[in-house]
């Protein structure tokens, strides 16, 4: 059913180096969140640290009632088995067929028969659409498929937690709609909590249920989807609609000269919130919202033309 992440005051440096300082969130049991924030800002090295590969300088990581950044060794290693990951390039083994690639982890950690093995694998091959290429080797692949056999292979432990690095670098449009399908699909199906790092403005509109902004070695803003996507917070406004204009410059934030040469310049309006992903089957994931409650039960303004079909917007259906 999934399990919280719990994070306190998190600090990451390299040398002098500040990654991101004080960085406290929680991740909601079973719910998808998505990590957003310009190149550079430390997502992959937050992901890292959640699953204890790197040892933040300060805070703690908290997951059912255990700290993995003070942990023993031995405790960080069952918790670690909670965890799914899929990395950004699907990280296969090149000279092994996805069917030895996704038994991999059932043959390091479990001591499972090559029968049982065998009827895992082919549930989560099923599950990822990937039945019939089970003899195929990770080079002689698409990238989505390889991301998808990753995927598989990241779910065989039945983890509680999904860290998806990336999921959609490298797909394209059509290619990431199925992929946001698939991870809509399966958080229906086993629950798990996902985090999902992503530079996909599209996914991170339609996809999650919060959404956080790493920027300027902090974690800017974190919350539900619709609290982002109806903020007029600079930085998050900038970064959510793909804008110029704002604090965010080409390599690092602007200087106090070009901020003031955009002062009097006019923003266009925030883009409708547009509805989220549903699973394919049309029953509610456990953690889905009805469209606009967040706003209603905060008496915030969504947007115009908010929560509407895209049939609605796009001016296909008459009122
Ligand atoms: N093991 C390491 N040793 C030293 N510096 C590192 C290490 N890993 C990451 N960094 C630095 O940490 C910073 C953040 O890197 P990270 O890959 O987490 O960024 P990111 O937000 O995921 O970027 P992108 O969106 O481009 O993938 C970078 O400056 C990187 O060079």
């Amino acid at each position: 059913m999934g399990v919280d992440i719990k994070i306190e005051h998190l600090t990451k440096s390299f040398g002098k180096q500040l990654i991101w300082g004080d960085v406290s969130l929680t991740v909601p049991a079973g719910e998808i969140c998505v990590m957003l924030g310009p190149s550079g800002t430390g997502k992959s090295v937050l992901l890292k640290t959640l699953i204890g590969l790197l040892k933040p300088d300060e805070g703690s990581v908290i997951i059912e009632g255990t700290d993995l950044v003070s942990c023993s060794e031995k405790d960080l290693y069952e918790i670690r088995k909670l965890f799914g990951v899929l990395f950004q390039d699907g990280a296969m083994f090149g000279s092994m067929n996805l069917y030895d690639n996704v038994a991999f982890p059932l043959r390091e950690h479990t001591k499972k028969s090559e029968s049982q093995i065998r009827d895992i694998v082919m549930e989560k091959m099923d599950l990822v659409g990937l039945i019939g290429a089970e003899d195929k080797l990770p080079g002689e692949i698409s990238g989505g498929m390889r991301k998808r056999a990753g995927l598989a292979r990241a779910l065989v432990l039945d983890p509680e937690i999904v860290l998806f690095d990336e999921p959609d670098s490298g797909l394209d449009p059509v290619r990431t709609a199925f992929l946001n399908q698939l991870i809509v699909d399966l958080n229906a199906q086993i629950d798990a909590t996902f985090l999902i790092v992503t530079h996909d403005i599209n996914t991170s509109r339609t996809v999650p249920d919060n959404i956080g902004l790493l920027y300027h070695k902090h974690l800017a803003m974190f919350g539900p989807r619709e609290m982002l996507l109806s903020s007029e917070e600079p930085v998050v406004r900038q970064f959510l609609n793909a804008q110029r204009v704002g604090p965010i410059g080409m390599s690092e934030e602007k200087d106090a000269d070009q901020l003031a040469a955009e002062k009097d310049m006019d923003l266009p309006p925030l883009p409708p919130i547009p509805l989220q992903l549903e699973p394919s089957n049309g029953i509610p994931r456990r953690s889905q919202r009805p469209p606009g409650e967040w706003c209603r039960t905060n008496g915030v303004t969504p947007p115009p033309g908010s929560f509407l079909p895209d049939s609605v917007l796009a001016g296909g259906v008459k009122a």
